[in-house]
């Protein structure tokens, strides 16, 4: 697993300009090689900020929208459509202005559908998609996403994975039910840490000074279960993408100087 490079950006507007801008770049560089890329979007604030800079980024059609692959790694277990769904939110932000092959959008399932209200069987759906999805070069139950997104908790969760809940303890199934989520709402479908490690980028985002402590705490050596932000590593890199408020309590001389 890759140790964590930490990039301190001026302000969270910069950091989402820039994270999408550095996205972008990867999509464009997969698709070079490999004629497709696989990106694994995250929920709230900062998430949803990288993907709205990206609707707005000047190269955003560098990338051919057709051959991305989406996955996401949480989503909160509320009716299709509902507003605080995260794939609604993408969709506001970037999804719906951009050319995607809807075949290759793999939203988490919605409750009151197909798996009514039973969190653990859309889970394990979502986990045979993935598995359905891996080729045989990934060697893994889940495809080898070129970048997975997450957003940092300012209680270290990321994805639907809480300090001390069932969730960041799982080590054999790629995709869980999520119960008694102290974020609301409570029930949720969320990627494992192992689902999680098989990307080959893992890029966090946290901006703002209520994530200060977060940051700290996930990358001063805290163990994933008390900080499951410190089990978040990518096999080939682990990105911090942080503002200076979000970094503020970290030794200064543990990242470059803020950029500009
Ligand atoms: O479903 C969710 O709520 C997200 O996936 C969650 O993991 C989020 O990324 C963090 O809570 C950070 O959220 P903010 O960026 O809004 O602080």
């Amino acid at each position: 697993m890759s140790a964590p490079q930490i990039v301190v950006h001026r302000d969270k507007e910069l950091m989402a300009e820039a994270a999408a801008a550095r996205l972008i770049t990867k999509i464009v560089d997969a698709q070079a090689a490999r004629g497709s890329a696989s990106v694994v979007l995250t929920g709230g604030r900062n998430g949803n900020g990288l993907l709205a800079a990206l609707a707005g980024a000047p190269a955003r059609d560098a990338v051919d929208w057709a051959r991305l692959d989406l996955w996401w790694g949480d989503e909160r277990f509320l009716p299709e459509g509902d507003p605080e769904r995260n794939v609604t939110q993408a969709r506001a932000a970037l999804l719906d202005a951009v050319p995607l092959d809807p075949a290759r959008v793999h939203p988490m399932p919605a409750s009151g559908g197909v798996y009514g209200s039973d969190a653990d069987a859309a889970a394990a759906a979502y986990a045979s998609s993935l598995a359905g999805a891996a080729r045989p070069e990934d060697h893994g139950a889940v495809p080898v996403f070129d970048v997975l997104l997450l957003g940092v908790g300012p209680d270290t969760h990321v994805a639907s994975l809480f300090p001390e809940h069932p969730g960041v303890r799982e080590t054999e199934r790629m995709v869980v039910g999520v119960h008694g989520a102290p974020k609301p709402p409570p029930t949720r479908v969320s990627l494992t840490l192992p689902a999680i490690r098989a990307a080959r980028e893992v890029w966090l985002l946290a901006a703002g000074a209520d994530k200060a402590s977060a940051v700290t705490i996930a990358l001063s050596g805290a163990g994933e279960i008390q900080a499951p932000a410190a089990g978040a590593r990518g096999r080939a890199r682990t990105l911090w993408l942080l503002d200076r408020a979000a970094a503020s309590g970290l030794p200064a001389q543990l990242y470059p100087p803020a950029s500009a």
